[in-house]
């Protein structure tokens, strides 16, 4: 089991979040894509790369995504895809955000954001990450999302150093992913990062690749101490 990199007391003080956003991704089948709904994280996602296990193909259908309630934001994750098929995917599932792990550019994000949805660029971080290569994607992007580096673009169930992200310099916020299980909640919970809105929760939750388990979703909830919205 990955253990947390670093305890939350380790890290440096700075203003904590009001409320930490947390988005659960990966999501196909009817079933559990509803039990995790009713759990109101605030972001649900859905693999639109065929390369990946959690890649949506026919199982998750178009009214499925529709029938989500409104207070969910839909997020569609690509992997070098063209800025037409991205927008057609959007349109027919109704998607609020696009979140892209592959070598997007900053004009693609710019396009995107242009027909109206909001843009996540996904970034790999290693120990040396150059935060200055963000400084053109950041007038283009609502959300930045950190993830560890691996072998596929995305879902690989590892914990990066977090400390890398003491040093994080843009106003652009942004989500905390990467190999995150119910063991890691209690530490997210008083995580102290500057320009950290929230976390994004994937393999260490499921049952199977694309399957979750409502149960290990609850338990990291419970975890972080995150109760349902008023
Ligand atoms: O999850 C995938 O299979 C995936 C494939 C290709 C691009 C992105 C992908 N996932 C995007 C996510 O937002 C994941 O939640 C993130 O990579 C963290 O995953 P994990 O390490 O499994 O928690």
């Amino acid at each position: 089991m990955p253990t947390p990199p670093l305890s939350a007391a380790s890290l440096p003080s700075e203003d904590l979040p009001a409320r930490l956003l947390v988005k659960v991704c990966g999501m196909r089948e009817a079933a559990s894509l509803n039990a995790v709904a009713d759990l109101e994280p605030d972001f649900l996602g859905f693999i639109f790369s065929p390369a990946s296990p959690r890649y949506v193909g026919d199982v998750l259908t178009p009214d499925l995504v529709h029938g989500l309630p409104d207070r969910v934001q839909r997020v569609g994750v690509f992997v070098n895809e063209s800025t037409a098929q991205v927008q057609a995917i959007a349109f027919r599932f109704g998607l609020d955000f696009v979140q892209l792990h592959g070598q997007e550019t900053p004009a693609q994000c710019a396009e995107l954001r242009a027909t109206g949805l909001r843009v996540i660029k996904a970034f790999g971080v290693g120990e040396a990450f150059d935060f200055d290569a963000l400084g053109p994607y950041v007038p283009h992007c609502d959300y930045f999302l950190f993830d560890a580096q691996g072998p596929a673009p995305g879902g690989n169930g590892r914990v990066f150093d977090w400390r890398v992200l003491e040093k994080y310099p843009w106003p652009v916020p942004y989500l905390l992913a990467g190999g995150l299980r119910p063991e890691h909640a209690a530490v997210v919970r008083n995580l102290r990062l500057p320009g950290l809105a929230g976390i994004d929760l994937n393999s260490g939750l499921e049952i199977a690749p694309g399957v979750k388990d409502p149960a290990r979703v609850a338990a990291f909830f419970d975890g972080m101490g995150r109760t349902k919205a008023a």
